[in-house]
């Protein structure tokens, strides 16, 4: 027998319902069969099947899947697919709430006309109203050409609202395809970006642009990859081997942070050890005996976080300077600290914006910070001076100077010269400073000291036939203990105390906790004016 496609009656309960269901099937599932053959075939999931991997299984609540764009310009009124180019809605990370929205490219390629712009600004003050973070999924051809000015308009709006709910809800982006032009700026203004390798791609101006421009001839992927993005710009955050790698780098994150910034941070059971233990005695023989020697700070983070999970923070880009969250007694921290591996520890631009933001991001959400402390300076050039290594270097100062957060700093060897300033010191606000017998406080290191405090010295060391190279290393080793001794800077108070290495993660915590209810204000304004 022929079937017959039956009307639901819609004078009858029943009959509204399989109409909503019939509704439903056009609205959202009918279309889910079809992107998932468009972006599969990319290797890439769809809008929806991100979400769901993102939240906490079946937690998924959608919102305005039956809006429609009203546009009629170049015939878009024969195509007016349901949900439009984004998907949004709320549902929960390890249990606690956060909204979503996440761009369709199989509609539109993902491009932001007035109704997909709508619904995410929609979501977006959702979040901000409620006090959960907003993670968005890009994979967008970016403003809508169709529609002109009014898709501008929109994203002029996400903007304004990424910049309210900056410091209010944390904003995470995930780059998961194409983010062109102007839309670009909506994951710029986020507090974290992170971008899958090989399938995502950010830039202002494409290639073909660049090239009837500037007659530079260079690939999507060099341009604006995932890659280029975690080493060279400083744009992303985490570079994720595939969407997997991106979801669970975000799923992690979202355990560290608060809700918003008036929320508690979240506290976990992590079974906190307050005896030393072996993993803490083998920081005392972590530091060379060598000043010029690395090591790799990683190895002073883990034993400082519980259960050695420190989830770092763009590891790719300036590596002279780690940054990332982990837990000490079962509370967030953000961590800062130089790595002598990459660069000896150096200062330069990029390390020092870097930090800054990464300071900022946990003063705004009550995030406590450690710093842990070894760095010879600023990198010196030509190249830094003319980039600008006043102007932006001054950020980092200046964010941990209004930092109002508990501050613990340790100090580990070297801490010379503005660096030691900078780098969480008493005088700018720290609360707690503390340094390993290894450190050395002073102007400069030894060597540089004697060069021009005994120029007259080692003249005559010279001129009298002596072995000059032995005459430095005694001066400069009298200088190190006698002026770069953690003892004088203790003497004056400027340390709170000197420990031994594997006294760290139990001082650092007592710290912490000591410091749990720290009340600081700043004198009222309307903002401060950050050197940019
Ligand atoms: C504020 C701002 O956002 S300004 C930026 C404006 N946007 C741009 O300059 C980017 C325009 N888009 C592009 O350059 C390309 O589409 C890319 C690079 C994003 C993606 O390229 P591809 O992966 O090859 O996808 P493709 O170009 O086929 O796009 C897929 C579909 O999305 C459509 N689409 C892509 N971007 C847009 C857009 N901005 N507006 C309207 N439709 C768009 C395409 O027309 C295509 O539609 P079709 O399937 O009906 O043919």
């Amino acid at each position: 027998m022929e079937s017959v496609t039956e009307q639901p009656d819609l004078s009858t309960t029943a009959g509204k319902i399989a109409d909503l269901r019939a509704r439903y099937q056009e609205a959202v599932l009918d279309p889910e069969e079809n992107a998932k053959q468009k972006q599969h075939a990319k290797g890439k999931g769809t809008a929806r099947e991100r979400i769901e991997q993102l939240l906490d299984t079946g937690s998924f609540v959608e919102l305005d899947e039956y809006v429609r764009h009203r546009t009629t310009a170049f015939g878009m009124d024969r195509s007016r697919p349901y949900g439009d180019s984004v998907v949004t809605g709320v549902g929960t990370i390890h249990g606690r709430t956060v909204a979503v929205y996440s761009q369709d490219f199989s509609t539109f390629g993902g491009s932001l006309g007035e109704a997909a712009g709508d619904k995410i600004i929609k979501v977006m003050e959702f979040a901000l109203r409620s006090g959960i973070p907003i993670i968005g999924i890009l994979d967008s051809g970016g403003a809508r050409i169709q529609e002109g000015v009014i898709a501008l308009g929109k994203y002029g709006e996400i903007f304004r609202l990424n910049t309210a709910a900056s410091g209010v809800i944390p904003q995470i982006s995930i780059i998961m395809g194409p983010a062109a032009g102007g839309a670009v700026y909506s994951p710029a203004l986020t507090d974290f970006v992170v971008m899958v390798d090989k399938t995502s791609q950010m830039f202002v101006t494409g290639p073909d642009v660049i090239k009837t421009v500037t007659g530079e001839d260079v690939g999507m992927e060099e341009l604006g990859g995932a890659h280029t993005h975690n080493t060279r710009s400083g744009v992303a955050h985490y570079l994720a081997e595939d969407e997997d790698d991106a979801i669970d780098y975000v799923r992690s994150m979202l355990g560290f942070l608060p809700d918003n910034n008036m929320a508690e941070l979240p506290v976990y059971e992590t079974g906190f050890e307050f005896e030393t233990t072996d993993a803490d005695r083998a920081l005392n023989t972590l530091i060379p005996d060598s000043p010029n020697q690395p090591y790799d700070i990683h190895q002073v983070i883990r034993g400082i976080v519980d259960a050695e999970d420190f989830l770092e923070v763009q590891p790719l880009f300036a590596p002279n300077i780690v940054i990332g969250f982990g837990r000490i007694e079962g509370r967030s921290v953000g961590i800062i600290a130089n790595q002598p591996s990459q660069m000896a520890g150096t200062l330069n631009i990029e390390a020092g914006e870097k930090a800054s933001r990464f300071v900022r991001f946990c003063d705004a959400f009550s995030i406590p910070i450690v710093t842990l402390v070894d760095v010879p300076g600023y990198l010196p050039g030509t190249d830094q001076e003319w980039t600008g290594v006043i102007r932006r270097g001054a950020k980092l100062l200046y964010a941990y100077a209004e930092a109002t957060v508990p501050l613990v700093t340790v100090i580990l060897r070297k801490a010379y010269g503005g660096a030691y300033i900078v780098m969480g010191s008493k005088q700018l606000g720290a609360d707690i400073n503390l340094a390993w017998p290894t450190a050395e406080i002073a102007v400069m290191g030894g060597q540089g000291a004697v060069n021009i405090l005994y120029r007259g010295e080692i003249k005559r060391a010279e001129e009298a036939g002596e072995d000059v190279a032995a005459v430095r290393t005694r001066l400069a080793n009298e200088y190190t203990y006698n002026v770069a001794s953690p003892f004088l800077a203790a003497e004056r108070g400027e340390l709170d105390g000197i420990i031994e290495p594997a006294q760290t993660r139990v001082s650092i915590a007592k710290a912490l906790r000591a410091l749990r209810g720290k009340r600081a204000s700043l004198p009222p304004k309307k903002h401060g004016n950050i050197p940019l």
